[in-house]
């Protein structure tokens, strides 16, 4: 008898997942939420539970590297898809690999439990399903951190997370106040500064930015991924490799200048992309400022006291992990996020 297997989101994780079951031989059904495929990339301007991209974003990797290695995208597409694009790609590999079929759309999972070593699946509408093995495909930036600054309470303006961030409409003119600097607070930081009165990002420990392209145009991803790149990497100490690609970034944008340097070193953390940030910050468009120490009615004020009037609080602070259907919860522990990436 076939192993039964259940995918829980068919966006880019759950797409592979059902095609690796299909030539494993094994039964798949893949429960999809929405009525469409594509995740976190299906654009849905009015979403508000799960994740999605906002209007304008542009993935910031390379589509060399984010392709599945068993369907190359075409070669006229840009090196750095917009959102638009990535879906349709993963469209086209549903539709290759014959996936849509075993997708049942618009079918929530609620509670997923562990009855006599098989799962449980009790979906929305009531209905039972039993599995021999699942496979959580479900996403990671669907639960946001809000996180609770001294005097928040006083504060008059609006305030919104980046996951309920669509689009520059509604920022004209306005002093915006954006707390962190990830790829979320720089997009939208970089979206709005063409718009808003002001735009200013609040960092707690600066970040190492870093641009799509090497020098020659060759998207970075792949330049650190070459043969040569992984020699220099074994045989030279880290720190001198960290040095080296330091000092490239200093050469685009002084981190020191603009108070971006951060404490640790360019490859111990995610690094921030960004393009167009140099020029912004050369021509006053955007600001960076220390760490939210608290509120006034419309302002805040900062590490250090310097107060910036702010109308439109966004707080990029990015996601946890949840798997709120799981009973128990202890079905899948989670001890610090980071570790569901690699192990
Ligand atoms: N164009 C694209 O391809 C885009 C990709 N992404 C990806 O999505 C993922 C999520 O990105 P993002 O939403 O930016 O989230 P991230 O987790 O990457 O960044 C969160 C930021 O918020 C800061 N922060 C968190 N808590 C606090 C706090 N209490 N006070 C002050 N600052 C705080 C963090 O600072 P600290 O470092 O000090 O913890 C960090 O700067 C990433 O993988 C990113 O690469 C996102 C947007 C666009």
């Amino acid at each position: 008898m076939k192993i039964k297997v259940c995918v829980i989101g068919a966006g880019a994780s759950g797409l592979p997942a059902i095609k690796s079951c299909i030539e494993n031989g094994l039964e798949v059904v893949c429960y999809e939420r929405t009525a469409e495929l594509g995740g976190l990339w299906n654009y849905r301007p009015n979403q508000k539970e799960g994740g999605t991209v906002m209007a304008s974003t542009v993935v910031n990797t390379s589509k060399e590297m984010m392709a599945y290695s068993d369907f190359v995208p075409l070669d006229k597409l840009p090196n750095f898809m917009h959102h638009s694009f990535v879906l349709k790609y993963m469209k086209e590999y549903a539709e290759k690999f014959d996936l849509l079929k075993y997708i049942k759309f618009n079918t929530e999972v609620k509670t997923i439990e562990k009855v006599d070593g098989k799962w449980k699946i009790t979906l929305g509408n009531g209905r039972i399903e039993i599995f021999d093995k699942i496979m959580l495909a479900t996403g990671h930036h669907s639960y946001p951190i809000y996180p609770q600054f001294r005097g928040m309470e006083v504060f008059k303006g609006q305030t919104i997370h980046a996951h309920d961030y669509r689009s520059y409409k509604g920022y004209e003119g306005k002093d915006v106040f954006i707390v962190g600097i990830g790829n979320s607070a720089l997009d939208i930081a970089v979206e709005l500064s063409k718009i808003a009165k002001s735009v200013t990002i609040s960092t707690r420990r600066g970040s190492w930015i870093f641009n799509r392209c090497a020098a020659g145009g060759m998207p970075y991803d792949i330049v650190f991924h070459s043969r040569l790149y992984y020699f220099i990497r074994k045989i030279l100490p880290l720190s001198l490799v960290n040095d080296f690609m330091e000092h490239r970034l200093q050469q685009r944008m002084d981190h020191d200048l603009f108070g971006l340097r951060p404490n640790h070193r360019f490859f111990e953390q995610h690094p921030t992309v960004n393009d167009a940030l140099a020029n912004l910050l050369a021509s006053g468009m955007i600001t960076v400022t220390e760490d939210v120490e608290t509120f006034e009615g419309n302002a805040v004020i900062v590490k250090g006291g310097r107060k910036f009037a702010c109308d439109e609080l966004i707080l990029c602070t990015g996601y946890t992990f949840s798997f709120p259907f799981l009973k128990p919860q202890s079905l899948i522990p989670i001890k610090v996020s980071f570790l569901l990436y690699f192990n």
